[in-house]
């Protein structure tokens, strides 16, 4: 039978309280181990190093210590994309199967950003100028996971356009999960400066994305190239969904989006074949020539890709 499992508390980075925090009863006192999903969400501390981590614990249940609130954040906000992708979308865990979701927070020193290493989410506390511990924003750690997600179905080669299509799906969930605004990682962004985030959906340009196919970045596939661009070109299929959504409403598009990520998308798919596949989409949820499937073109046009 299930292990004991308890409802505790935590601070996030940001102050607020995190409630209910899902924990296990360990040898010296609870452990980030939230057993309430098919899937077990466990969040380990690196420390400040780059090789292992451990299961951030705590003698009680109320983890309100500075060095946890980093771990506060990612594991609510791994339960709460776990419960998106579960109640919306019918989808358990990432793979669709009740996967293990394991989340390392304090990772490096200084580390200015977070990433989806295949098998586990990685989180940096950042310099405290450019960002804080990214796990405290839910659309940058639902970005993550959506990465994974992406990868246990569409599989959008992380390059040129596939890869700009894998980053604004991240994205663009990342919105769903967090629809309060149109900016990716606000809460982490600056902590010295309100208002302000790492991209828009709204308007790409903000952040110097190409927010129309006619500013489309050619850029090369390496590293430095960041892959051909796949965090600056997704400035366009951002848009895309920004003005789908604006349409047709929230519900309507996360439906749309997802049967398309699931369904439809292969993993060289080009801007084109995205329009393609959400159009064909909303046409299977909302009928043929619904307002829906018509509003889905006219946003891909409205970018440029026609
Ligand atoms: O998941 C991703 O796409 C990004 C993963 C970046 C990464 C990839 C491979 C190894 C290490 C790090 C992480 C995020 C990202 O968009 N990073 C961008 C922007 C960025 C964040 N921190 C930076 C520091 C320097 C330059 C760019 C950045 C990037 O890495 O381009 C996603 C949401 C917030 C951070
Ligand atoms: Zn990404």
């Amino acid at each position: 039978n299930k292990i004991e499992h308890i409802a505790g508390s935590g601070v996030g980075v940001n102050g607020d309280t995190k409630k209910p925090l899902n924990l296990t009863e360990v040898s010296n006192g609870y452990g980030l181990q939230d057993e309430t999903h098919t899937g077990t969400i466990h969040t380990y501390d690196a420390k400040n190093g780059t090789s292992n981590a451990t299961l951030m614990t705590d003698s009680d249940t109320i983890f309100n210590d500075k060095n946890q609130a980093a771990g506060v954040d990612a594991h609510f906000n791994a339960a709460k994309t776990y419960d998106y992708y579960l109640n919306t979308h019918q989808r358990d865990s990432y793979d669709g199967n009740g996967a293990e979701i394991n989340s390392i927070v304090h990772y490096d020193k200084n580390y200015n950003n977070a990433f989806w290493n295949g098998q586990y989410m990685v989180y940096g506390d950042g310099d405290g100028q450019t960002f804080t511990s990214l796990s405290a924003a839910d659309d940058v750690v639902a970005h993550e996971l959506t990465h994974a997600v992406t990868e246990h179905s569409a599989h959008l080669v992380y390059e040129n356009q596939p890869g700009a299509l894998n980053e604004s799906m991240s994205d663009v969930f990342g919105y769903f999960v967090d629809p309060d605004d149109w900016l990716m990682g606000e809460d982490v962004y600056t902590p010295g400066k309100d208002g302000d985030g790492l991209r828009s959906l709204s308007n790409p340009e903000q952040y110097n994305q190409p927010a129309h196919m006619n500013a489309y970045q050619d850029l090369p596939n390496t590293e430095q190239g960041d892959y051909g661009g796949v965090h600056i070109n997704s400035g366009i299929p951002n848009k895309a969904a920004y003005l789908t959504i604006s349409k047709i409403g929230k519900e309507k598009s996360e439906a749309i989006y997802y049967r398309a990520l699931t369904q439809y998308l292969s993993s060289n798919a080009s801007f084109l074949d995205a329009k393609f596949a959400l159009k064909q989409a909303a046409s299977d949820i909302y009928g043929a020539n619904s307002t829906e499937e018509q509003e889905v073109v006219n946003a891909w046009n409205s970018v440029g890709v026609s």
